[in-house]
């Protein structure tokens, strides 16, 4: 049977590396792009097509970021397909990042610089936005209309006798302290970006917690630090270029440097090769890749003060938290 594979995000970087990874794997896949420009989503689809000719590769219009074109991309889904076999949730947004110089000078040469290039952890800060439903702008595209749209497409996710896996695209900058359970948009705080990736993977476990006995698994991983058009935005471009040099030589260090989105998709990937319930519902997938060039994936455990913040709340009846607060048009 044919397996059916949605990827969000898929005309560009990471997920059209994966889109590509996966159809040079095997053709037979029915691969639908969900995109939200269709011009771009096109170009993508026929970059696709000119490597792999005989494959089916369908598109689908979807802003992750507006809740009316979730439900009718989900709507559409339902029409189009009666089985859903993997739903990579992979499109993201970093609006208006800061990358804070002097903090950076400073970890450069403090004994944390290896988890600084890792993480970006205390240097990279974001000025979000409000969206057209009156949400956090990163919130709602990185988080929460990909939760909305694993909720609507549940029936074909958790189809009898059939194993699926939704797959997320977090980052090792997910950090416990820039996520509030009280400010779940992080309307205060200026690591939007960070705050949402921490809450997607607390969403992977709670999925995984109500659906794992329904045959539906879910994920988190890490492409490590990837050049795509959302890292080319954090510095001007000609610094970019003056530094490449060495960004390759940090990566002789660093098996977090990725730096290709086809290597950056090796965890993606990967996880599509695994039997899920051999996976770690409590681990996020890292793709490496070593000085020579070769690619790996890493399961690392979340801390121990995630496990605790997961137990103590996601067991709690959902009634008693007022996680999200709904603008009146989604009243
Ligand atoms: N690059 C890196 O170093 C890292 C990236 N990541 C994550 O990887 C994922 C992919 O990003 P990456 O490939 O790097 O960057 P890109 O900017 O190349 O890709 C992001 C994709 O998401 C799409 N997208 C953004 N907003 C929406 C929306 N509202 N609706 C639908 N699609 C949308 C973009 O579409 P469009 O072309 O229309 O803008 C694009 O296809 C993101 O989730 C990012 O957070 C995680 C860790 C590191
Ligand atoms: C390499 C040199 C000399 C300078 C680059 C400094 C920063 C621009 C760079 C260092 C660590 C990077 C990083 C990210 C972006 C670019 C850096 C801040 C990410 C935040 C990109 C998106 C992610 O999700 C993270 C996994 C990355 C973590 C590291």
């Amino acid at each position: 049977m044919r397996k059916v594979v949605l990827v969000t995000g898929a005309n560009s970087g990471i997920g059209l590396a994966l889109c590509e990874r996966l159809l040079a794997h095997d053709g037979q896949i029915q691969l639908c792009l969900a995109c939200r420009n269709m011009q771009r989503a096109e170009a993508a689809r026929l970059a696709l097509l000119a490597s792999h000719p005989e494959s089916q590769v369908a598109l689908l219009q979807l802003d992750v970021g507006s809740v009316r074109s979730v439900f009718q991309a989900a709507k559409e889904v339902k029409l189009r397909y009666n089985r859903l076999d993997y739903i990579y949730l992979n499109a993201g947004i970093m609006p208006n990042p800061q990358l804070d110089i002097k903090a950076f000078f400073k970890g450069l040469f403090s004994s944390n610089v290896i988890n600084m290039f890792a993480t970006a952890e205390g240097i990279l800060t974001q000025k979000d936005n409000i969206n057209s439903d009156g949400m956090q702008e990163v919130f709602a595209t990185n988080l929460f209309g990909h939760y909305l749209l694993v909720r609507e497409l549940e029936p074909l996710l958790c189809q009898p006798d059939s194993i699926s896996q939704v797959i997320w695209t977090s980052s090792s900058n997910a950090r416990r302290s820039a996520f509030s359970l009280e400010d779940i948009q992080h309307q205060q705080g200026t690591e939007p970006y960070s705050s949402s990736k921490y809450a997607s993977d607390l969403v992977s476990v709670a999925l995984n917690r109500r659906h794992n006995h329904q045959g539906l698994y879910s994920s988190v991983i890490c492409p490590g630090l990837v050049m795509t058009n959302m890292t080319y935005g954090i510095l001007p471009s000609f610094f970019w270029s003056l530094i490449m040099p060495i960004m390759w030589l940090i990566r002789i260090f660093t098996n977090t440097f990725t730096l290709t989105p086809y290597n950056g998709a090796e965890a993606l990937f990967w996880l599509s090769l695994q039997k899920p319930e051999s996976l770690d519902p409590l681990a996020k997938y890292h793709s490496l890749t070593s000085g020579l060039g070769k690619n790996y994936t890493q399961p690392h455990k979340v801390s121990e003060e995630t496990q605790y913040l997961i137990s103590s709340s996601l067991t709690q009846p959902q009634q008693k938290r007022n996680y999200i607060k709904l603008t009146p048009g989604l009243q």
